[in-house]
């Protein structure tokens, strides 16, 4: 069985022509499993870099991709302009005969999440057909290791699509042999020159691009960058890095850490990862949104109450304590993976899909928000929670957590955005660990119908005959929209009803891991799902001040049980802005 690459298909939706609003365009061409994909002849991709496509960092190189350099501009002096079929063709047959190889090395694979999550998505991009062709991966960590000791460390974290097991061991094998291992410190030029030299060995004579990730703690980011950047970036093609939250504790530790990594690195060449942003749901927010006429007329402070955005775990810190307690609820997730998604759901609609269209209008909505007011906000920590018999341990009594912490593991949040649209609609942000179920969702719920002839039949309870749009981000992926209807039969009854897209019904294929998605994104160079720095500026100039204040105020948070719903004080909070969480309602499905 051929496999390719699934991403291809929706690249060809755009057409072969593609305009580009910018005065300077690099294109760069991204093999996508060798099956045709932006054009019906054709098996590459083009993927236009607007602006400073063509960008001399410090750490880069003129060329972004394997075209050939003298590949013509499709666009001149700041006029639009469009690439035809036919130049489409030669520059992909161009580039065909000289292919860049890829390295991505995983800065940390000892680690946590390169075993939880690197080293797998990057296996599922192989198994999919979705790596470049010439394509080879390192681990880079302290530890001592073999390539062999690497590759069986790999192994044990690689797994199978349900739906996609065919070859699978096979491909592993093929997989675990491009992967290598190369040990050294995080701030010695001279290992990372070794490691450059290795990288180039396996590249061969080809133009060879490299993709740093850094997935190590964040104190020691500068001196990876500083050292990779100088001893082992890319001499002929691009040399690009992803990093891994968090992006600074406050204001001004993220813009001191975007300053450092700046003196290495232009803006273009960082890939800020927020996972989040990579999740299947997530994605499909904008196309519910500009592709359905029924929901963009609506997406207003005309028609909606208010916006919910709800994440819960139903497990604590369990060993992370040292890392979460510096940090918290607020900077763990609602600074970053809220954050995020409600810049996503309340943009405008932006020029086009490219990166900087969309940051620009995200960057809009950051921009506008009201500062965050300590009323408005609640906090709550976990406390041990005797059930069935089994004990499980309050947040303090993690080992790894200092004794007497007031660190939040639970926040509520109720945010405004002061412009047009949105003025006077609550966003309300609820984020907590060790709560009663693992779920991520949005939900939108309606303004009452003004007049409602069937108001008689909701009893006193109006609110809950407004309609609610839920978008399920996890688990159990799907998009619900609360509607009313009569019950069947002579009489005249209402009721309300899920008209329900279950994406495990509706696509029983596997959805890609989040990760997959953003390292196929940065491979490519594809920036809309990372956030640039004007985004993350502005993500903290909001909390920044809050969490100062908090701190300042030594905040005791309110106390809930291991597996509860969370303290009582969210649903006051709710209630002063008569809203009232959706997700504690009895009638989901
Ligand atoms: N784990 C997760 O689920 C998530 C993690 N992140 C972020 O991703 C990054 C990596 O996370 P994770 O893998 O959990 O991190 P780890 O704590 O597992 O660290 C990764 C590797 O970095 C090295 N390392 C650890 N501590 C230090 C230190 N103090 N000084 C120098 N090197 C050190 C170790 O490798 P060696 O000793 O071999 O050099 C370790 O294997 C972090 O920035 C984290 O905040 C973000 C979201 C989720
Ligand atoms: O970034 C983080 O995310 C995870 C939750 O991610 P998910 O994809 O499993 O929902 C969270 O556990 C962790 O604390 C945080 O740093």
């Amino acid at each position: 069985m051929a496999l390719s690459c699934m991403r291809c298909p929706s690249v060809a939706a755009a057409g072969p022509a593609v305009r580009r609003p910018s005065s300077s365009v690099a294109l760069s061409l991204a093999r996508c499993g060798g099956r045709p994909a932006a054009v019906a002849s054709g098996g590459w991709r083009i993927h236009a870099v607007a602006g400073k496509g063509v960008v001399k960092g410090p750490m880069d190189t003129a060329v972004e991709n394997t075209v050939a350099p003298a590949a013509p501009s499709p666009v001149e002096n700041g006029t639009s302009s469009a690439i035809t079929v036919e130049e489409y063709e030669d520059l992909a047959s161009l580039a065909k005969d000289d292919e860049a190889s890829v390295s991505i090395t995983v800065v940390g694979a000892s680690g946590d999440l390169a075993k939880k999550k690197i080293f797998p998505a990057l296996f599922a991009l192989y198994y999919e057909g979705c790596l470049p062709k010439h394509f080879s991966i390192f681990g880079y960590a302290r530890s001592k290791m073999t390539d062999a000791e690497l590759r069986h460390m790999v192994s044990k974290t690689l797994t199978c699509r349900i739906d996609k097991r065919e070859n699978c061991s096979e491909k592993m094998e093929e997989f675990l042999k491009r992967c290598f291992y190369h040990s050294g410190q995080y701030d010695s030029e001279e290992d990372f020159r070794e490691l450059g030299k290795k990288i180039e060995l396996h590249q061969g004579p080809r133009v060879s691009n490299h993709l740093f990730y850094l997935s190590i703690p964040p104190n020691i980011f500068l001196d990876v960058v500083k050292c990779a950047s100088k001893s082992a970036s890319s001499a002929s093609g691009w040399t690009r890095v992803i990093v891994e939250k968090p992006f600074g504790r406050d204001s001004e530790s993220s813009a001191a850490l975007t300053r450092g990594l700046k003196e290495f690195l232009a803006e273009d060449q960082i890939f800020r990862i927020d996972h989040y942003l990579g999740k299947e749901l997530v994605e499909n927010l904008s196309v519910l949104r500009f592709s359905n006429l029924v929901f963009e007329p609506l997406w207003s402070r005309q028609y909606i109450r208010n916006v919910q955005l709800i994440f819960s775990e139903d497990f604590g810190t369990e060993g992370r304590g040292g890392y979460f307690d510096s940090y918290g609820i607020i900077r763990d997730i609602m600074q970053n993976h809220l954050l995020q998604i409600l810049a996503l759901f309340a943009m405008e609609t932006p020029i086009s899909l490219e990166a900087e269209d969309i940051r620009n209008e995200k960057v809009k909505v950051l921009r506008s928000m009201k500062p965050l007011r300590l009323e408005d906000v609640v906090i709550g920590q976990y406390k041990s929670h005797t059930k069935g018999g089994i004990t499980y341990p309050g947040y303090t009594e993690d080992k790894t957590v200092p004794k007497g912490s007031l660190t939040p593991t639970f926040a509520a949040a109720a945010l405004f955005i002061n412009n047009a649209r949105w003025d006077g609609v609550p966003f309300l942000m609820k984020a907590g660990k060790a709560l009663h179920t693992k779920q991520a969702e949005i939900r939108v719920q309606f303004r009452h119908v003004p007049g409602n002839l069937y108001k008689g039949s909701f009893g006193t309870d109006l609110d809950r005959a407004t309609n609610e749009l839920v978008i399920r981000v996890q688990p159990d992926e799907g998009i619900y929209l609360k509607i009313n209807n009569k019950i069947p039969g002579l009489g005249m009854r209402l009721d309300r009803s899920n008209l329900n897209l279950h994406y495990a019904a509706r696509y029983p294929k596997e959805i890609p891991d989040a990760y997959e998605r953003l390292l196929l994104d940065a491979i490519e160079g594809e920036r809309r799902l990372f956030i640039r720095s004007d985004e993350l500026d502005a993500a903290w100039e909001l909390f920044t001040p809050l969490l100062k204040e908090l701190e300042q105020k030594r905040m005791a948070p309110e106390l809930y049980p291991h597996g509860s719903r969370g303290p009582v004080g969210a649903h006051y909070l709710a209630a002063k802005y008569n809203v009232r969480w959706g997700d504690l309602g009895g009638s989901e499905h």
